[in-house]
């Protein structure tokens, strides 16, 4: 068992009231919500993110210099990105796909889907293609495809359409203290090692029914209630999350159980870096580590953990410096119903109204 093995999981930067991997840092509010109870007990948990570890070792490849290991002021081995993201043991099951070559199928999601959370309503809304059934109303039709086939990578080309990117920008640039809780990341997490170093904006649930509407079409959940609260991630140039795991950590459990599904949505094109990169998955055409680019509109859907709620380790991600600005919006989906924790009084069902217009909008069914 590598050293420091037990804390592996807890790569979150885990934000306020245990929003997990979304933020962690310090909460710019509106002074008058600050002032309630609540928040303050908020603003106390980022403190200690705010003043975890002061620097990590972790971009260091290996824990020797010149064959002498790094030793710590107890003269205790410095931990390595090895020891806290061990690597896959020999035998792990990683199947990559060439999509040069290969032709995925509908089929072939759902196949490689099988011991992940079911996304019930594909065949219904998909064709065998790939591509979104019915009448797309003047927009392109979203189409499905699969980086990788075990664990799993889908994507999910024209999620958004480019007025809706902006639309979801807006909503943290126009963010005032109605709006979402902007979080400016911390740069270490206590337990993690993980970096952080961008911007999030933990959304209330109203003020994303699109991006709600679009996540139960296409993963077929009927109801709101396992959906985290968005958030919305500015990367300025040279920000980044380095490698760490979705799930959830232990103690957060009992909200809502584990997080089986990860949905990450490019609201820009980033020219250089600012990729979703997997450290144990490769793109089968170029055998390189499988890097999602940016694209505008384009969502990213992978699983943090199988259906039975057991983390699958396989994807551990990073998202890489940006080399120019990038913005996303991601949201998880949980085992059971999920609290949000950010902003206050945020509940699934207030948006319930305005998700069901959205998708009748949309002629979903
Ligand atoms: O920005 C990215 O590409 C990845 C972000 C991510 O993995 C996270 O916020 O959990
Ligand atoms: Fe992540």
């Amino acid at each position: 068992m590598p050293l420091f093995h037990g804390i592996q999981r807890t790569a979150f930067a885990a934000p306020a009231g245990g929003g997990f991997g979304g933020g962690g840092g310090s909460v710019k509010k509106s002074k008058k919500k600050a002032k309630t109870k609540k928040s303050k007990s908020l603003l106390s948990e980022v403190e200690v993110v705010k003043t975890s570890p002061k620097k990590s070792n972790l971009d260091t490849p290996d824990n020797t210099q010149a064959g002498e290991p790094k030793l710590d002021k107890w003269g205790l081995p410095v931990p390595t990105t090895d020891d806290i993201f061990p690597p896959m043991p020999p035998g792990t099951e990683l199947i990559s796909v060439d999509n040069t070559k290969e032709e995925v199928t509908l089929s072939d999601i759902s196949n490689a889907l099988k011991n992940h959370i079911e996304l019930s309503k594909l065949t219904e809304r998909f064709d065998e293609q790939g591509v979104e059934k019915g009448d797309p109303k003047g927009r392109p039709p979203m189409k499905l495809g699969l980086l990788h086939r075990s664990p799993p990578v889908l994507t999910v080309e024209n999620f958004f359409t480019k007025e809706e990117c902006e639309q979801v920008q807006n909503v943290a640039l126009a963010s005032d203290e109605n709006g979402p809780v902007q979080v400016q990341s911390a740069t270490f997490s206590a337990l993690a090692q993980s970096k952080r170093t961008s911007t999030s904006w933990f959304c209330y649930y109203s003020q994303v029914p699109t991006l709600l509407a679009k996540a139960r079409h296409v993963l077929g959940i009927p109801t709101l209630e396992q959906m985290e609260e968005p958030q919305i991630v500015r990367y300025k140039v040279g920000e980044e999350f380095s490698w760490h795991y979705d799930e959830v950590p232990g103690p957060q459990l009992k909200n809502g159980g584990q997080r089986l599904a990860t949905l990450l949505v490019y609201l820009n094109d980033v020219a250089q870096g600012g990729g979703t990169v997997f450290r144990d998955l490769q793109d089968g055409s170029t055998g390189e580590m499988l890097t999602m680019r940016p694209k505008l509109g384009s969502a990213l859907l992978f699983f943090p953990a199988f259906g039975d709620g057991t983390p699958d380790d396989r994807t551990l991600h990073k998202g890489e410096v940006a080399g120019d600005e990038k913005w996303i919006i991601q949201m998880w989906i949980h085992e059971r119903g999920y609290v949000a924790s950010l902003p206050e009084s945020n509940y699934q069902e207030s948006a319930q109204q305005s998700v069901n217009d959205v998708a009748a909008s949309l002629g979903y069914r």
